[in-house]
């Protein structure tokens, strides 16, 4: 299976409505698409930076260089994920573009080979159940409103991104309207320092999975200091950018809960060791997310049919961002997304949508 190319392909995607977080407010999500090329089939990788550096050090600008002059220059011609894998690692981070590249080795390989991503990673379920992440508000009664419309939708578990400020007035009124059954968590990137230890610790009486990412996603031993002052269950993202992050912050104790995305860890494969790391140690995992189009939506929901991830993701349906995904949309049904059964990813951009939003597209020849 020689690769003859790679194609990085730069679309944007309206949102359905501004999605805030304690570090901006996206209206679009400009994506980096990467294409790799084989005489057999093509295979597909979504690079999850946002188009700033504001969730991580990574940006599309800066993933797309990376690609063009170090990392696709180094793919082996076989396409072969762990052999890329290993191609990558002389250069240093850049997780995210190295993840698109992966999955797209990946992908392309499955498809050629007739296996779908859920069985390569071992997926035990042929569904999900989904969470949906809620941004920051303006108002309570505007909150209420969208997690309403949520419920009814039928998503099974709620996460309200909060920070200063935005914090336990919207949670109590969240639980205050739903009751203790919803399941309920929060996520503040980051947005507070231990001077907030005490408040933060007003959150224990709402009854929450979890609180993720209170603090600076370098503060490991901090995250374990918090967690001997709060009830709620500490869960990292920004701080897990691979398995011995992991491994040190259960070590530490700074967290009891992973959010694993591939794209932030370097790729599914990473991803995986982490599961399997997590679910060594009775940690519980679920699948984070990046408003991924369809295409990194699909890898996200294989890899959440993974057996350790217990907890709902943030895989939600296509609508929750996109007025028109670029491939066939994932609805929910009864709270759920099924695996896509196919071959690869499992689901291919429509190309005619694929055109209207594609910004550039520029071909490297191996
Ligand atoms: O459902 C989704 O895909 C988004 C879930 C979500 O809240 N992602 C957050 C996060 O910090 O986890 C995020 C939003 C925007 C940009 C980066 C990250």
């Amino acid at each position: 299976m020689k690769i003859t190319g790679v194609e990085l392909r730069r679309i944007a995607m309206p949102l359905v409505a501004p999605f805030r977080t304690s570090f901006g407010t996206e209206t679009t999500r400009e994506v980096l698409l990467v294409r790799v090329v084989t005489a057999e089939a093509e295979g597909w990788g979504e690079c999850v930076a946002m188009a700033e550096p504001r969730y991580s050090s990574e940006y599309a600008d800066g993933a797309a260089d990376v690609l063009r002059r170090f990392l696709v220059p180094a793919l082996p011609r076989q396409a072969d994920a762990q052999a890329a894998g290993r191609a990558m690692e002389p250069f240093k981070g850049h997780r995210m573009a190295k993840a698109a590249l992966e999955t797209a080795v990946l992908d392309a390989r499955l498809r050629t080979t007739g296996e779908s991503f859920g069985s390569f990673l071992g997926a035990s379920r042929d569904r999900v159940p989904c969470g949906v992440s809620v941004g920051i508000m303006d108002s309570v009664p505007e909150l209420l409103d969208a997690v309403t419309g949520y419920v009814e939708e039928g998503y099974l578990r709620i996460k309200l991104k909060i920070e200063p400020g935005w914090d336990l007035a919207p949670v109590r009124a969240v639980r205050e309207r739903f009751g203790d059954d919803l399941l309920l968590q929060v996520d503040a990137n980051a947005a507070y320092t231990l001077a907030d230890a005490r408040h933060l610790a007003g959150l224990d009486e709402f009854g929450l999975l979890l609180v993720e990412q209170p603090l600076a996603e370098d503060d490991l031993v901090q995250h374990a200091r918090l967690a001997k002052v709060m009830r709620t269950p500490i869960c990292l993202d920004e701080s897990i950018e691979s398995a011995a992050h992991a491994a040190a912050a259960i070590s530490l104790g700074a967290c009891s809960v992973v959010n694993v995305k591939p794209g932030r860890v370097g790729g599914y494969l990473e991803a995986r060791r982490i599961h399997d790391l997590c679910r060594a140690h009775g940690v519980a995992v679920w699948c984070g997310g990046m408003l991924e189009t369809g295409l990194g939506r699909a890898a996200n929901v294989a890899l959440a049919a993974l057996p350790g991830f217990t907890l709902p993701g943030d895989t939600s349906g296509s609508g929750r961002y996109y007025a028109a995904d670029i491939t066939p949309p994932f609805v929910l049904d009864d709270g759920h997304l099924p695996v896509p059964a196919g071959p690869g990813l499992g689901v291919d951009p429509v190309p005619e949508i694929l055109e209207e939003v594609t910004v550039s597209t520029e071909w490297i020849a191996l």
